[in-house]
């Protein structure tokens, strides 16, 4: 398995992501909205009047792990069954089997003009020595592609997301076998720099973003443990 054109890139991103999600979450964030297990966070960015606001929501779902919440947040056949907020998502590359490249229209968010979002998706698992359970990651990370050119009106959006998650296991049985739903938890950590390319009223962009976001949550890990329900626990 060779090392395609990009794949320093994704390294560099993804350890990233793994320094960052561990920072504390004291200074400059705000937490902006709570249900549940769910709490958001906002810290308020601005770079040249545009609304970069970074955002991370930090939530446990019972009954799924973090290999099946990655997955099902990767694989883009599911894409569109718990994705809202798009006209239409494809791949237009695969670099290796797990890392491609998307080119996704998103719905109008009114009044801004049309976004579209061409970015690599990479999943990876991370196997801790100590912990028991490895940790599940997917990163999108805006590129640049021949096939996905910039298209006037339409907006480019500039994000960098990552999905990273834990599997929890209460009260393991002797027998990893006999481990049932009931005894897992996925704790994951979403963290989105989404720049929407082009001037947005900030405060449209920031009410758009704070319903939106733990909407898409809410409305994915419902997807996961719905699809999850009755198969076989994926570790
Ligand atoms: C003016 C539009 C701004 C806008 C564009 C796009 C996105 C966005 C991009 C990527 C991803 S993802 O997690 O990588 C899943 C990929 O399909 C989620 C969200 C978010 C917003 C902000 C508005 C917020 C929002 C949050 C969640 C869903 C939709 N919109």
């Amino acid at each position: 398995k060779g090392k395609h054109r990009l794949a320093n890139d994704v390294e560099r991103v993804v350890q990233e992501h793994l320094t960052y999600v561990r920072e504390e979450m004291c200074d400059g964030w705000d937490l902006i909205h709570e249900e549940g297990k769910m709490k958001v966070y906002r810290r308020e960015v601005e770079e040249n009047g545009i609304v970069v606001d970074p955002l991370k929501i930090f939530h446990s779902i019972q009954g799924v792990t973090g290999h099946e919440i990655c997955h099902y947040f990767w694989e883009y056949q599911y894409r569109m069954e718990w994705e809202t907020t798009l006209d239409s998502t494809k791949i237009i590359e695969a670099l290796d089997q797990d890392t491609v490249i998307f080119f996704q229209m998103h719905k109008r968010v009114w009044p801004t003009a049309q976004r579209d979002s061409c970015f690599w998706s990479h999943i990876r698992c991370i196997s801790n020595s100590e912990e028991d359970q490895p940790t599940w990651l997917v990163v999108n990370y805006t590129t640049p592609h021949p096939l996905a050119p910039i298209k006037p009106p339409q907006v480019r959006l500039i994000a960098n997301v990552a999905m990273i998650c834990e599997t929890i296991i209460n009260e393991p049985p002797l027998n990893p076998k006999d481990i049932k739903r009931e005894n897992i938890q996925c704790k994951l950590a979403y963290v989105a720099f989404v720049n929407p390319g082009g001037w947005v009223p900030s405060a449209a962009v920031r009410n758009v973003a704070k319903r939106e976001y733990p909407r898409f949550l809410r409305r994915f890990t419902s997807y996961v443990i719905e699809q999850t329900r009755d198969k076989p626990i994926l570790f």
